[in-house]
């Protein structure tokens, strides 16, 4: 539906955008992500055909916007922008009437149709209510959905939306990409930027992330949203897990930090104790985990952060080996935290940790599943690492187990 190739932009002598390369099918929503200054703006204004680009094309159904009218363009693709600090003197409905004009030759006046596209168009976005009252007596909110029902009454099959939540709170954040992604379960055709990067992952079916005027990662939202990529293109780190009850990415800004300089051994299964590796190993912790299943979430994430994990066949049970090495592990700790499915083969384990965690799991198994009075305090995930430091500085015991020895499995 919409193809844009091998896009370049400069503006002076800085390039702002190069090689851009992505598609969109009819009936789907791309998000375009990345920090500021990315060219999430320079992209959507080249599509919309406002701003001609030094390379590259952009076509909507197969022909390029470069070769078509500007009121042929309007027929096709609507848009929102960024700011809403226009100084229109016009009511509400003038505003939204604006979006009828690719459909009006210059000395029609509004038919019965366009009249229905715009009440339409207001109802859909709810403002319907301030039909009457001047633009500009609006707040920055209410004038962004004024501008989405502009958008919506120009009825085009492709639909950009330039920061469509930025002054919305999350109410009426949330009810605006429901309503886009209604209008793209209808057929349209969305492309929305988007600073916040956990709605993006929810509402969009794909992302594309941009920095420095190139494409860094397309795709699913999962793919797109990792650890790695967000730190190659915000040069920021993140945790990134799950959003509840959705497989769509959280992600969630770790803050400048010191470094923990803590042993930590994680007793569980499944995301919560992969989760809690990730949390723990962004914070510089030495961390160990098991005992697991092999192939169990945990102990393919401790394999991905180069961490030690003890691990048993898959339906094998805790055998003695495992079980000593990991409360060799245990008892080295400065802490065992307890995530996600304990069983009582893992019992000794935890009782071999000198400080007891649990982290809260949302629901799915975790520290209320162990074995009863194991774990002391039970903190959120994004927590841990900070509940980790404040623990008391390391001991030597002769128990001291390094990490790094080989597993068991
Ligand atoms: N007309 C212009 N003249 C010169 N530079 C420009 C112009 N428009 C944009 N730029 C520059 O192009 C780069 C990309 O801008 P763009 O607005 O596309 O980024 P963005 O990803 O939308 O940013 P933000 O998230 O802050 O809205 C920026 O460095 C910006 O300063």
């Amino acid at each position: 539906m919409l193809d844009v190739a091998d896009l370049s932009v400069t503006f002076g002598d800085q390039r702002v955008l190069s090689g851009v390369d992505f598609d969109v099918e009819r009936g789907t929503l791309v998000g375009l992500v990345g920090p500021n200054g990315a060219g999430k703006t320079t992209v959507l204004r080249t599509v919309k055909g406002t701003l001609e680009p030094d390379g590259g094309t952009v076509r909507v159904d197969g022909e390029p916007v470069a070769d078509r009218s500007a009121k042929a363009v309007g027929r096709l693709v609507a848009s929102t922008p960024q700011g809403t600090d226009l100084s229109f003197d016009f009511t509400v409905r003038q505003t939204v009437e604006m979006g009828r004009t690719p459909h009006l030759g210059r000395f029609d006046r509004m038919g019965e149709c366009d009249h229905t596209a715009v009440e339409t168009a207001m109802e859909r976005a709810s403002v319907d209510r301030f039909a009457d009252r001047p633009f500009t007596s609006l707040s920055g909110g209410e004038r962004q959905r004024v501008l989405l029902a502009r958008a919506l009454a120009q009825e085009t099959p492709v639909l950009l939306l330039d920061e469509p939540t930025a002054n919305l709170d999350i109410n009426h954040a949330v009810r605006t990409l429901e309503l886009v992604r209604s209008l793209v379960a209808d057929g349209k055709t969305a492309v929305a930027a988007i600073h916040d990067l956990n709605l993006a992952a929810r509402y969009c079916d794909e992302l594309v992330l941009l920095a420095d005027g190139a494409v860094r990662a397309a795709g699913r939202p999962s793919d797109v949203l990792t650890s790695d990529t967000l730190r190659d293109a915000f040069d920021a780190e993140t945790l990134v897990t799950t959003q509840p009850g959705t497989d769509a990415p959280l992600v969630t800004p770790l803050a400048e930090r010191e470094a923990v300089d803590r042993q930590v051994h994680v007793v569980g299964t499944g995301a919560p104790a992969a989760d809690a590796l990730a949390s723990l190993v962004g914070a510089d912790c030495r961390v160990s985990v098991g005992v697991v299943p092999a192939g169990d979430a945990a102990a393919e994430r401790a394999a991905d952060l180069d961490c030690e994990a003890v691990t048993v066949p898959a339906f094998a049970g805790v055998d003695d080996t495992a079980r000593e090495r990991a409360v060799a592990l245990a008892r080295a700790a400065d802490a065992v935290v307890v995530a996600g499915a304990v069983g009582d083969g893992n019992a000794p384990v935890v009782e071999a940790g000198r400080v007891r965690l649990g982290v809260e799991t949302d629901g799915r198994d975790g520290p209320d599943d162990a074995p009863s009075g194991l774990v002391g305090d039970t903190v959120p995930l994004a927590a841990l690492p900070a509940a980790v430091a404040t623990l008391p500085p390391p001991v030597e015991t002769d128990a001291a187990a390094p990490l790094g020895q080989s597993s068991t499995d």
